[in-house]
């Protein structure tokens, strides 16, 4: 089993340290860790933010634990030089087009969220967000224009995209509350029509599933309003990151969610996939100690999960994860003075308590 560890920049490397420590007290046997550059650390050293040995890196491995990318130093560097264009690349490069994030409220830390608690319990969603299309990768460019330069990005889907990341998004309902809310905004864009069109299409085949759709405004008031309402949320790659967010806030923290981001490609051990907080790098409390290594633990769950088929192992780490959160252990984006390490040694040690 090979895993491909690329902690990047900010917050990544302190996080995905400690993710480390977890997947070090397992001990799976046979298990190979190889690093690599990636973001704003790849780009002063190799001079890219993904180069090509990384990416070779991820296609030999099982699977991917990425920490974050992102630093303000390279803001005005063109976008292909950007730290962001690490993670794209990787999403794309990969063919990971199916990226999970889970929103699931912690029992008896209501009042960690920005919501009311009683709203907050109910919260347990899953964010099945499209990666490789829409205006994240469509043609996009400067021109002149009568009002001064213009940006301009296209915005598409067409029905293999929206047919594949419905299947996944279906059989991912049909594991949870078999209610699945389609988000879009199709009573304007064409992109989102046809994308609304290809959904009630692929719903045919799983007539168990009960399907609705929701426009993306409503459905981000919805998410505050009443979260429990979802189950299974299946949405485009702009769409999804942002209700992701959102939804981390009704948990508690982004410092909390863990994604998937899964492709077709299978290994003998699993479903290939990167593994990453929802979080970035955090550059306003990086170096500080401060970072809650909460999302890189729980992202090396999703990945003993879905790459390693070490079902055992995963709940474990999760359940250590809750066990931590129950008796208060909690770093300064949940009110605590817990820091990155001391949260990460807490894991640990419930971890050795669990088995
Ligand atoms: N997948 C990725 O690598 C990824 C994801 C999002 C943003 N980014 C990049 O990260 C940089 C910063 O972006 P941003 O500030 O918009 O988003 P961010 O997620 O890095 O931070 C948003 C806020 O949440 C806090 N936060 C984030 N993670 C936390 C954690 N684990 N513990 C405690 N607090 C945490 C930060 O301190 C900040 O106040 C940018 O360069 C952006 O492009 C990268
Ligand atoms: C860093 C950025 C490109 C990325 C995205 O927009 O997908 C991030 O916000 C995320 O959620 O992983
Ligand atoms: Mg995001």
């Amino acid at each position: 089993m090979k895993i491909a560890v690329f902690a990047g920049d900010g917050i990544g490397p302190e996080v995905t340290a400690q993710a480390l420590r977890v997947l070090d007290e397992l001990s799976l046997p046979g298990l190979t860790l190889f690093e690599g550059d990636v973001g704003a650390v790849a780009y002063r050293r190799h001079g890219q933010p993904l180069p090509d040995e990384t990416l070779e890196m991820a296609r030999a491995a099982d699977a991917v634990l990425f920490g974050a990318v992102g630093d303000f130093s390279c803001d005005d560097l063109p976008r292909h030089l950007r730290p962001e264009q690490a993670i794209l690349g990787l999403r794309s490069e990969l063919g990971l087009f199916a990226n999970l994030r889970p929103a699931a409220g912690f029992p008896g830390l209501e009042h960690l969220s920005s919501l009311k608690p009683e709203i907050a319990r109910s919260i347990d969603v899953l964010v099945v967000r499209e990666l490789n299309g829409d205006v994240y990768f469509g043609d996009k460019g400067e021109r002149a224009s009568a009002g001064g330069r213009e940006g301009w990005d296209a915005m598409s889907y067409n029905e293999a995209e929206v047919r594949r990341i419905a299947h996944t998004a279906f059989r991912a309902a049909m594991g949870r509350g078999k209610r699945l809310t389609s988000v879009d905004k199709a009573n304007v864009l064409e992109t989102s029509r046809i994308w609304r069109e290809t959904v009630i299409d692929v719903a045919k085949d799983y007539p168990e599933v009960t399907l609705d759709h929701m426009y993306v405004d409503n459905a981000a008031m919805q998410m505050v309003k009443a979260p429990g309402q979802f189950d299974t949320i299946v949405t485009g790659n702009l769409f999804g990151d942002i209700l992701s967010d959102q939804a981390s806030a009704c948990v508690g923290s982004i410092g909390l969610l863990a994604s998937a981001s899964l492709g077709e490609r299978q290994t003998e051990h699993g479903t290939f996939g990167l593994y990453e907080p929802i979080h970035g790098s955090a550059p306003d409390i990086a170096g500080q100690d401060k970072a809650n290594p909460v999302a890189a633990v729980l992202s090396l769950a999703m990945l003993l999960r879905h790459s390693l088929g070490r079902e055992d192992e995963a709940v474990r780490v999760e359940r250590a994860v809750e066990g931590i959160l129950a008796e208060g252990i909690f770093g300064g984006d949940l009110g605590g003075n817990a820091t990155t390490g001391e949260i990460g040694d807490a894991i640990v040690s419930k971890l050795l308590t669990i088995s």
